[in-house]
Order: C-alpha cells, then structure tokens, then sequence
C-alpha cells in the first residue's frame, strides 16, 4: 500500500488509505480484490502503529491479507481480479468448503468473508467516530462497533482479548492525530467522504455472498 506513509514526513495519512476503498469499485460496480487487500493493508500498518497490544489482531489480518495476495500473484490471477470473478471461480472449481467438511480451508471465498465482516465493523467504527465529540471515547465507540459486528463470529477468548485492547486506545483526540487527516472537522469530512463508499463495497460483497450461499463458511 504505497502512500499510505507520506514520503515527505513518513507520517501515516488515514486520507490515502480511505481513498483506496474508493478505488475497489469497477464501473459495473464490481469489487477489486487488489485495491480491496490493499485498504486492509494500510488498515493494519494504522493499526500496528497504535501499540503492541494489538498485534494479535494484525497478525490475524495479515495471514488473511497474505493468503488473498498469494492468489492475486498467483498461478490463477487472472480468476481473482474481482470478488465476483473468485466466487464464481472458486465454486466452479469446488474450491470452497461449501459441504463443511473441511477441505479448503483457505480458499479466497472464506478468507475475504473474514475481512468482510471486519470491513462492517470498521463501517460502524468510523460512523462512530464521524459523528462523536470531544467527549465520546474511542474505547467506547470501537467495542460497541464490535459488539454489533465481527464479535458475533468469535468465541469468547477472542472477545475477550479483543474488549481488553479497545481499553488501550488513545483517546479521541490523540486517535485523530495518527489518523493525520488534519483537524477534526477535516476528519469529519473524509469520513463523511470515505463512508458510503465503504457501505457500498460492504453492502455489494454482502449480496454477492448470500446469493451463494456463502455467509457461513467455516
Ligand atoms: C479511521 C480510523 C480507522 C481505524 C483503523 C482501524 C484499523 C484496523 C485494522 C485492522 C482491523 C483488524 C481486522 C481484523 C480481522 C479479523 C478477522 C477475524 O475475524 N478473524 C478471526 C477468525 O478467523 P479464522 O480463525 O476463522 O481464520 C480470528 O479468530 C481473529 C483473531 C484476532 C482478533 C480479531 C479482533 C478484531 C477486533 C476489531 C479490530 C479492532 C481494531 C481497533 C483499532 C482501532
């Protein structure tokens, strides 16, 4: 993800990494894996800038990001240009687990499902975060995003470690510095800006997924 780190001062701009969610979308409104693993990727260089306590939570995505650009560079690139080309690659090819028998357990299908109900907490989280004042607490804001969302597909020593890091995050004001997007209302404004774009890549990935079956793989 280059760019996400400016050259000038090597500060890290939240900006840039929004903007590449808006690149995901196609004209016919397909989802562009590569820009899509690459907005997750500057996520968790932000992400790994917050502290060590989190590196539970990189590490996982990550092996996830890892896993999609192996298939991006990989022998059958070409079948992973879009969400929509992989599924109907992948499931033409009987490459998804679809029977729960435990076979393929990292195919592109299951492993974007993992990102894709991450990518509905961070939604909430930045709505969260758009709408806030000087008062409200990151902490706050992040764990009920995540009670809402991805904690509803991770047992319960996941939700704990998870809800013992959200404890740790900076406050608001110091959280929007690391963003380095520029005064709070400028960061109102990328949200506002990034957000429905976000709503759309989830909202497409989503229909795609429950059209086949796919909400539910191991
Ligand atoms: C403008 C501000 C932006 C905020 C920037 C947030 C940066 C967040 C970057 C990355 C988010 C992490 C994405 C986590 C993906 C989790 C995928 C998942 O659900 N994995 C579990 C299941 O995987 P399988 O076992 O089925 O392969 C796995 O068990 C999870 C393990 C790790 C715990 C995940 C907790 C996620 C908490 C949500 C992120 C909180 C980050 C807070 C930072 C503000």
């Amino acid at each position: 993800m280059a760019g996400s780190w400016s050259s000038d001062n090597q500060k890290f701009c939240m900006r840039e990494v929004l903007d590449t969610f808006k690149l995901c979308l196609s004209p016919d409104k397909e989802v562009y894996l590569e820009h899509y693993v690459a907005g997750w990727r500057g996520l968790v260089k932000f992400l790994n800038s917050l502290g060590s306590v989190f590196t539970f939570i990189s590490k996982d995505a990550v092996s996830k990001i890892q896993i999609l650009s192996n298939f991006l560079s990989g022998e059958s690139s070409s079948q992973y240009v879009t969400v929509q080309s992989m599924v109907s690659y992948e499931l033409e090819n009987q490459l998804v687990d679809v029977n729960k028998t435990g076979i393929h357990p990292e195919s592109g299908c299951r492993t974007l499902l993992r990102l894709h109900r991450a990518l509905r907490w961070l939604e909430l989280f930045l709505e969260r975060l758009r709408t806030s004042d000087k008062h409200s607490k990151t902490s706050v804001m992040c764990s009920e995003a995540y009670n809402e969302s991805l904690a509803q597909h991770h047992p319960w020593l996941v939700r704990k470690a998870a809800g013992l890091a959200f404890v740790v995050l900076p406050g608001r004001t110091a959280f929007f510095e690391v963003m380095n997007v520029g005064p709070p209302e400028q960061v109102v404004a990328v949200l506002g800006e990034a957000l429905p774009l976000i709503l759309e890549v989830y909202q497409i990935t989503e229909d795609l997924y429950a059209k086949h079956h796919l909400l539910d793989l191991p």
